[in-house]
């Protein structure tokens, strides 16, 4: 029943020309999202040094674990995807992401607990860091300072990382993945070195320069792939292991700032059953029967589109970091490509830059979370408050 009172707004149509215009955009971003997601280099210095203040070296006292848990919900849980995807198929121990409250019931003493919350108080990463504790495993909690989850870490007498709260949690996910990082980094399971962090960091801070508020769509990557995205229906696929992490933080902000129905995951996957979406009816049927001369401006919506956006790793990951050969991969990414293109679909490729994986991990994310501002801006939604979640909450008491 629709009763009126959700205090939904916000344009059907896209507004493209507002996306030119610096000053409607600051007005349309009142809480600061395009801010808040250009801080990112920012917060992996700020992270990497607060991680540095802990005691990590702690965690390696008792040798190397039988697992490692991540337990934390939304961009908290991400980071857990983020270290499985750093630290690669050679990690020499399973690392598993939990995301619901508590920890797996196999967990105990030879094992340990990275409990991840940017508010520090989600019922999940409590209830994990609490368990971790009663059962004797090794804890590590990354978080807002003076939380609930710091006090369990203390009476836990456990290493915390205080990670200052700033925005909503997804506009948090590199200060609360590095601390992450560093804590398996003591344990001996991921290589992630210093000149790793500043070149991360240095490469998100020259894409948020790229996608600035000021640089115009034709020049801004962000502003043209959200404008690409205006009025379709995106399927986000990753080339590689790493690159699905990337297109999952993109079903991520699509969905949350941009409010946008999105399809995501790894192409390998895809290839064997999803791929069929492009025939369809969002697909090659809608294509065929596209007049190209009519005005969009009178698209009442039945000629809703699909839009592929690729994510591909870029061949760069050394040969023994992968379990797939990189050929394999790379032709598997020039298919799908061939095939958007026999069927009409449009297809948007990001392709990964830089030397280690987790540059190449962040030059797959910072375009697409630019872009899942953007495109909510143009739809005249606020990117950072947004009702549905907040009424989630209420209705189920969260
Ligand atoms: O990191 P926290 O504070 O535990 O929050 C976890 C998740 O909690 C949800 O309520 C938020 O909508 C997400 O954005 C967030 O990622």
């Amino acid at each position: 029943m629709i009763d009126g009172t959700a205090g939904v707004s916000g344009r059907r149509d896209a507004d493209e020309a507002l996306l030119d215009n610096p000053q409607a955009l600051a007005e349309a971003d009142p809480g600061g999202m395009l801010r808040h997601t250009a801080s990112a280099g920012a917060q992996v210095r700020e992270s990497a040094a607060l991680a540095a203040e802990a005691n990590l070296a702690v965690l390696a006292d008792d040798g190397r674990p039988r697992a490692v848990v991540i337990a934390g919900i939304g961009t908290a849980g991400r980071t857990g995807d983020v270290l499985a995807t750093v630290a690669g198929p050679r990690c020499p121990v399973p690392i598993i992401g939990h995301r619901s409250a508590g920890v797996p019931g196999w967990v105990g003493a030879a094992d340990v607990v990275i409990a991840v919350s940017a508010s520090g108080r989600s019922p999940e990463a409590l209830g994990a860091a609490e368990a971790a504790h009663r059962r004797g495993a090794r804890l590590v909690a990354v978080g807002a300072p003076d939380s609930q989850l710091q006090s369990i870490a203390e009476q836990a007498r456990a290493p915390f990382i205080p990670v200052p709260r700033r925005a909503p949690a997804r506009a948090s996910l590199w200060a609360l993945t590095v601390p992450v990082l560093l804590a398996a980094r003591s344990l001996g399971l991921v290589k992630v070195n210093e000149a790793d962090l500043a070149e991360t960091a240095a490469r998100l801070d020259a894409d948020a320069d790229r996608c600035r508020s000021a640089a115009e769509s034709f020049v801004n990557p962000a502003k043209s792939l959200a404008l690409g995205l205006a009025g379709s229906i995106p399927i986000v696929w990753g080339s590689s292991p790493l690159a699905t992490v990337a297109a999952r933080r993109f079903g991520d902000t699509l969905s949350a700032n941009a409010r946008y129905p999105v399809v995501t995951g790894a192409l390998g996957e895809a290839g064997r059953g999803r791929v069929g979406l492009l025939d369809g009816v969002f697909g090659g049927l809608a294509e065929g029967e596209r007049d190209i001369f009519a005005d969009p401006a009178e698209d009442d919506g039945e000629g809703t589109r699909l839009r592929l956006v690729l994510l591909r790793d870029g061949g760069l990951n050394a040969e023994d970091d992968t379990d797939e050969p990189l050929a394999v991969e790379e032709r598997r990414a020039d298919a799908v490509q061939t095939l958007a293109e026999r069927r009409g679909v449009r297809c948007d490729v990001v392709t990964a830059e830089g030397g280690s994986a987790l540059e190449r991990l962040a030059s797959l994310i910072a375009v697409p979370d630019f872009a899942s501002i953007y495109l909510a801006l143009a739809h005249g939604l606020d990117p950072m408050a947004v009702p549905a979640i907040t009424e989630m909450k209420e209705l189920s008491n969260q």
